[in-house]
């Protein structure tokens, strides 16, 4: 509409400047048509002053004596004769039409045209100006005009009432009517302002064209701009609601979707499923093969499984390998089961990636509105409580909602609660287990070790809340607060004049995704005044491989404050050695798994003697984690590891009780001494 009006604009232009052309045009005729009745009323002046100089003294007593005379005497009066003859002398030559003389009282005595001899004009307005002494004139347009000499067509005469004085002065003594014949000028003058307006709507015309053409260039322009921004508006809605890689919804349409289509079967009455599906050790995969061969498998995986879907199903990707399905108007739950067996199938069938075959299996959780949950937001939980209760059930299955699930669920929301009061209440506290030279069997470092003592239920072990501090979220303001703490204990050591020492602390991978992390580090630090040299973070060796060029570039970021970083539970990550060269790493942490039958598994042997190999090779330390006896100790300082951590040498104790220990070793640590 409004580029509609952009582009009309130009016409109503034209039209508005047509019209004032044309007003101009009229106004100027009327200015015209003055002048020309004010020239002819001179001209009628000039005649009448001649003729009262001239000819009326000759003829001023025939005049006044006029009214007296009978009109057919009037008419065929020998007077007539002789006034005609005077003023014919006066007027040749002359555009005079007519001329008539008319007594003050308004008798026609004389006219050229002598039918009109006698006729009374006493309500003419022209001759009642004139009489009172003020000259009048007007022009008027005669289709038929009869002058003196002939019968005229189409005529523009102008009439002028000229009052008749011997002196300006003096009283008026008759009036002469003088019909001036401007038919020639008019049609110049019309001619003239039909050429002009012509000329002038033709200009316009063109300017109006000009401004159409330019209107409508910049409304295609802007047509095209409007066309551009709700196509970028359309991309952006694209993207914002499907995910990049496959091209399905993604999660934020996920939500939106669910929500509708449990109002849906609400309102209808009708049963609807949600199917979460996580692939099995697809992390094993994109770690061996690469990312762009997890990419090419999560792309071919969902188009398999949408092959398999009603139209009406609806799938999304709700980012790395989970996906989930909407399910509409299925008539009992049963039916959904038969969609995730097809699911289930068509996903382990085996696709080629990089020249080889792999197959692959899913775990899928369901839950069915309205037995399960009555609100979306409910009916989702429940899907992904599922999902994880197949994945316990070892994958490739699926399983339905329950509501021992439920149970599950509502303890792990009550764990959440205690945490975070736990987290208020100041009930989490660090203890240290130390970390023993090999060659002097002195502490030369300690992990701190997160501890809840929860008012009723005891201490509780990190294994049971730091996954649940993890999902919450709550592990970046608690991983924080142990960060800082382990630097200020390790400050105090120091203080307290004991034997400096480096004091490690985990990283969970939520901390480690936190920008907020160089900053924490950097502020726990100079807070405590520690030396960044005595503080190490253990990663994880997953920790490293989901997003490998931002792992790299944090992990000189923190070595740039001059920390350790060491990698913990090393071995058991299903990554690619090739990564320790990129990475800044300090230390590896072998593995407890790798200890415990050391003496007894010689694959376990052969594992922990190649890390200590690979350890010497790249320059880094290796520490042995959960050493438990004097043979596992005797056995990796064989292997080369030159740091032990375990029960053998002592269990995690409190912070007091390291420092204590820590200031009595001067002589050779025994294991008992410690814990
Ligand atoms: N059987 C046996 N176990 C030994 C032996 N020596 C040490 N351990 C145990 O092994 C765990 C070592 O820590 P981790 O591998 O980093 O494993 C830690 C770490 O991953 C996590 N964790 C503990 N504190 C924190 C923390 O502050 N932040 C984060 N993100 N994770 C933490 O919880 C895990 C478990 O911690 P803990 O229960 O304290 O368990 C500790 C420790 O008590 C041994 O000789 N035998």
């Amino acid at each position: 509409m409004k580029l509609q009006l952009t582009r009309h604009s130009s016409v109503i232009i034209l039209i508005v400047m047509i019209l004032v052309t044309i007003l101009l045009g009229f106004h100027y005729q009327k200015l015209v048509r003055e002048s020309l009745i004010n020239g002819q009323q001179q001209a009628g002046l000039m005649l009448t002053k001649s003729y009262a100089n001239s000819i009326w003294p000759s003829h001023a007593g025939f005049v006044q004596r006029a009214a007296s005379i009978k009109h057919d005497n009037l008419r065929n009066s020998d007077e007539l004769q002789y006034i005609h003859r005077d003023l014919r002398r006066l007027v040749r030559g002359s555009n005079i039409l007519r001329v008539a003389i008319i007594d003050i009282n308004g008798l026609i005595v004389y006219s050229t045209n002598r039918e009109r001899v006698g006729k009374q004009l006493t309500n003419d307005a022209g001759y009642q100006n004139a009489v009172t002494g003020t000259i009048h004139s007007s022009l008027s347009f005669h289709d038929a005009y009869k002058s003196s000499r002939a019968d005229l067509e189409r005529r523009y005469v102008v009439t002028s009432h000229v009052p008749v004085r011997i002196l300006d002065a003096a009283p008026v003594e008759a009036v002469i009517a003088i019909d001036f014949d401007t038919t020639t000028l008019m049609n110049e003058l019309n001619y003239q302002q039909i050429q002009t307006i012509g000329w002038l709507v033709l200009v316009m015309a063109l300017v109006s064209l000009l401004l159409y053409g330019f209107t409508k260039h910049s409304d295609q322009l802007l047509e095209k701009q409007l066309l551009q921004r709700e196509k970028d508006i359309k991309h952006m809605r694209h993207l914002a609601y499907h995910d990049s890689l496959t091209g399905f919804p993604n999660r934020t349409s996920f939500n939106e979707h669910t929500e509708e289509a449990v109002f849906r079967a609400k309102r209808v009455g009708w049963t609807m499923a949600v199917m979460f599906l996580d692939l099995d050790r697809f992390k094993l995969i994109n770690d061996s093969l690469g990312h762009d061969a997890g990419d090419q498998l999560l792309c071919l995986t969902a188009h398999r499984i949408r092959e398999v879907l009603r139209e009406s199903d609806l799938l999304f990707r709700m980012g790395g390998d989970e996906f989930t399905v909407i399910l509409e108007g299925v008539k009992i739950p049963e039916q959904a089961a038969d969609v995730a067996n097809r699911v289930l199938e068509v996903v382990s069938q085996p696709l080629e990636l990089q020249e080889e075959e792999f197959t692959i299996s899913a775990s899928i959780g369901m839950a069915v509105y309205p037995r399960d949950a009555k609100s979306a937001e409910h009916l989702v939980k429940c899907a992904d409580a599922a999902m994880y209760r197949a994945k316990e059930m070892g994958g490739n299955c699926f399983s339905f909602y329950s509501q021992e699930m439920n149970e599950r669920f509502e303890n792990q929301l009550k764990m959440e609660t205690a945490l975070r009061r736990a987290v208020t209440n100041e009930e989490l506290f660090l203890q240290y287990q130390p970390r023993i030279c090999s060659h002097t069997q002195k502490i030369i470092g300690t992990e701190a070790l997160l501890r809840w003592k929860h008012p009723e239920w005891g201490i509780v072990p990190p294994s049971r809340f730091i996954s649940q501090l993890e999902e919450s979220g709550l592990i970046i303001q608690v991983g924080t607060w142990v960060i800082r703490e382990a630097c200020r204990q390790n400050k105090l050591w120091q203080d307290m004049g004991l034997e400096p020492i480096r004091v490690s602390v985990n990283l969970s991978s939520r901390q480690f995704r936190s920008e907020s992390l160089v900053n924490a580090v950097r502020s726990a630090l100079a807070d405590s005044g520690l030396e960044p040299c005595y503080l190490e973070l253990e990663l994880t060796e997953s920790l490293l491989v989901d997003n490998t060029e931002h792992a790299i570039s944090l992990m000189y970021a923190l070595k740039e404050l001059g920390i350790a970083l060491s990698i913990d539970d090393f071995g058991t990550g299903y990554s690619s050695l090739s990564y320790l060269k990129r990475f800044p790493i300090d230390c590896l942490k072998i593995d407890r798994s790798f200890i415990t039958e050391i003496a007894s598994n010689t694959k376990d042997a052969a594992i922990v003697e190649a890390i200590s190999t690979l350890a010497h090779n790249l320059g880094i330390g290796l520490v042995a984690e959960g050493v438990e006896n004097i043979n596992q100790a005797k056995l990796l300082k064989g292997y080369g590891c030159n740091e032990m951590q375990g029960y053998y040498y002592s269990r995690p104790v409190d912070a007091n009780h390291l420092a204590s220990v820590i200031s009595q070793q001067n002589s050779l640590i025994s294991p008992t001494k410690i814990a």
